[in-house]
């Protein structure tokens, strides 16, 4: 049977199911709690108003066995309050049997053969839809009459205002994540994406196509009402999708593609695209309404706060790479996009929303504002904003905070804005501004920055280029600033990092010692140049402290310091190569070597081989792991010993043999700690 006009036929060319009208069917259990769920979504998802109440009337249970079908048609609406209908898929295996639903042009196929779970498929009743024949098993759906009803109190809303209101509610709303019930704060934007495409000077004269404009027009419209202000920004889309290759490509490829260009190329290549793992957006430009021009911008958007009409996936990408067995999702398919938007963001948030596009122009913002004289409340208010914004800005913020954190007195929030940055940024140019902050905030608040700047626990990446580069010029500019106390504790600073370094150095052997401590040599040149002389005596206290291996820091620094090494500096290394040369060499017949080891048996042993002045060769039958260890410690130490494992018996023999040219090295040592200390002497 089937509804033609008011009258009901029955010809099996048009439709071929069995059927139970709803008075032969009864649902029970939780179907009713299933159903209120299912039609929230489908609420929503045909858009009807808020104040409209929808409810579900069954209709029938169809049943499609092999070869059975619906014919293309419209629902007829026999109700007046029927806006829709609702296909409820039962678990049922079956092939073929898709319900296919169009209108304007776009087509959508739903194909449920689920033997767990049932699908729901809503659309309204004027778009045209069939059920293709059902090839195996049964398809079995239920099919409900959807019914609009207005709740009588609600009049009818104006859809501007309810836009209006959708939008402060979408502020007003905290962000919610599916993986973490962390408490999230609402939103800063509303970034509601376009469907043309438009150049910048096309977007900033405001030359919208079709529906954009009236989206355009109407989000603005809304923003005046709910308090917003708002742009026109081009951004860049990338949705990295899971893929898996279809494995028949290969062939095709090798046997088709002649064209090595378009091999990598998305449609050369077949893949079955998965789904969307990861959809990110980022604006770069942006013309604010209201202001002149545009302005380069780079923001990173979050999911929550972007919506579309047309989804990115249904849009052409500008380039696709296909990345095979990589990653950490197995293969993936990365698309990009270009994309306009209209932005929305709160007036009250307009500092932070605009701050987060472009922090350099925020921070001279308020700076100038600062300057201007504006009232210290609301600059202090936008700076405590701008503080979990700095951690990953780059350079050149420096100078505009300092005078940001002078102007805005106080303390806490000077030390919030400045401890984030890396005390690498410095440079002389900083010097007044620094001084000034210091002076403003006081001793201790500016050990305290200083101390974070410089994190202590060795050398970082880039301070030692920072030190000698930079330090003796900052060192300079302070002190013509009258700023002596600032640059005693740069200095303190500095040299606690560098004497962490040193101690580090001094456990090695030998040769990496020697390495890491002429790596050492520029940035402590530049401390002692820097550093006024009481602290400098200090420093080479210090390494007089040290052990014997400091000499490959104290020689090359005292050469490099030429006529400004302090005298305490020539004194220990003087010292040090005299106790030297005082020993007496050593004779033919010694072969003793000093060291001591871990305390281990091993250890034990290779001391006492080593120690024994005639012992040359050492035959050590030794397992595995204990040879490593073996290895290991003489490899860390450097020592004049060769190592050789003999592979042959069971445990295999280690042999160790001291290297033949210990009386020769030994000499030359002694030379050049002759030549060393002549020159120390000034000879
Ligand atoms: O079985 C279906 O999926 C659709 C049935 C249908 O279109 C109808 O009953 O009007
Ligand atoms: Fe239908």
């Amino acid at each position: 049977m089937f509804g033609l006009g008011e009258e009901t036929l029955t010809d099996t060319s048009v439709r071929d199911t069995w059927e139970l009208t709803a008075d032969q069917v009864r649902l029970g259990g939780t179907w009713d709690r299933v159903l209120d769920d299912a039609l929230v979504e489908v609420h929503e998802g045909l858009g009807l108003p808020r104040g409209a109440r929808l409810r579900a009337e069954l209709h029938a249970l169809l049943v499609y066995g092999p070869d059975q079908f619906f014919a293309p048609h419209q629902d007829s609406e026999k109700d007046d309050e029927m806006v829709a209908t609702l296909v409820v898929s039962l678990p049922s295996v079956h092939t073929g049997g898709e319900l296919v639903v169009s209108h304007g042009g776009e087509t959508r196929t739903y194909r449920h053969a689920d033997r767990h779970a049932i699908g729901f498929t809503a659309f309204y009743a004027d778009c045209v839809h069939e059920v293709r024949p059902v090839r195996s098993g049964r398809r079995v759906t239920l099919t409900f009459n959807l019914l609009v009803t207005r709740d009588s109190e609600e009049t009818e809303t104006d859809p501007d205002d309810e836009l209006a209101r959708l939008v402060g509610e979408h502020f007003a709303t905290p962000v919610t994540r599916g993986w973490s019930d962390k408490p999230m704060p609402a939103p800063d934007r509303l970034v509601v994406l376009l469907d043309h495409q438009y150049s910048e000077r096309g977007l900033a004269a405001g030359r919208l196509k079709g529906r954009d404009v009236e989206w355009v027009s109407r989000l603005r419209a809304a923003a005046a009402q709910a308090g917003c202000l708002s742009a026109l920004a081009l951004g860049e889309i990338r949705q990295t999708w899971s893929a898996y290759e279809d494995d028949r490509s290969w062939r095709y490829r090798y046997d088709d593609d002649e064209d090595d260009e378009e091999y990598d190329d998305e449609e050369s290549s077949s893949y079955d695209v998965g789904e969307l793992i990861e959809d990110e957006i980022s604006l770069g430009w942006w013309k604010r309404a209201g202001v002149g021009s545009g302005e380069r911008i780079g923001l990173g958007v979050d999911e929550s706060e972007v919506c579309a009409v047309t989804p990115t996936a249904s849009l052409k990408p500008y380039q696709s790479e296909y990345e095979g067995y990589m990653g950490n999702y197995g293969n993936t398919l990365d698309r990009w996009y270009r994309r306009a938007a209209i932005v929305l963001w709160p007036t009250a948030r307009d500092f932070i929303a605009r701050a987060e596009a472009d922090l350099p122009n925020a921070i001279a913002e308020l700076d100038a504002r600062l300057n201007g004289g504006e009232d210290l409340h609301q600059a202090r208010a936008d700076a405590r904003e701008l503080v979990g914004l700095l951690g990953a800005c780059g350079t050149g913020l420096l100078a505009p905070l300092l005078s940001v954190s002078y102007a805005l007195d106080d303390a806490d929030l000077a030390s919030d804005l400045l401890a984030r940055l890396g005390g690498e940024e410095l440079s002389a140019d900083h010097a007044a501004a620094l001084a000034a902050v210091a002076a403003r905030y006081g001793h201790s608040w500016t050990r305290r920055l200083i101390e974070s700047w410089f994190p202590a626990g060795g050398y970082r990446h880039g301070r030692s280029e920072w030190v000698s580069d930079a330090l003796p010029g900052l060192a300079s500019a302070l002190l013509q600033v009258g700023a002596i106390s600032v640059v005693r504790l740069v200095s303190r600073r500095i040299w606690t990092g560098l004497s962490v370094s040193v101690a580090a150095a001094l456990t090695a052997g030998p040769r990496s010692r020697a390495a890491s401590l002429a790596s050492l040599v520029g940035p402590a040149e530049a401390l002692f140049r820097a550093a006024e002389a009481e602290l400098v005596e200090e420093f080479a206290a210090s390494l007089a402290a040290s052990g014997d291996g400091v000499l490959d820091l104290e020689l090359p620094l005292a050469r490099r310091l030429g006529d400004d090494a302090p005298s305490s500096l020539i004194d220990d290394a003087a010292r040090r190569l005299e106790s030297l040369l005082v020993a007496a060499p050593r004779p033919a017949d010694d072969w003793s070597i000093a060291w001591s080891g871990c305390g281990c048996d091993l250890c034990q042993t290779l001391e006492s081989f080593l120690a024994d002045a005639h012992a040359t060769e050492l035959d050590w039958p030794l397992r595995t792991d204990r040879r490593q260890h073996v290895h290991q410690r003489i490899d860390s130490a450097e020592l004049p010993v060769t190592h050789h494992t003999m592979r042959k018996g069971r445990p295999y023999t280690l042999r160790l043999v001291k290297q033949p040219d210990l009386h020769e090295r030994e000499a030359a040592q002694r030379r050049q700690a002759a030549a060393d200390l002549a020159w120390l002497r000034g000879e």
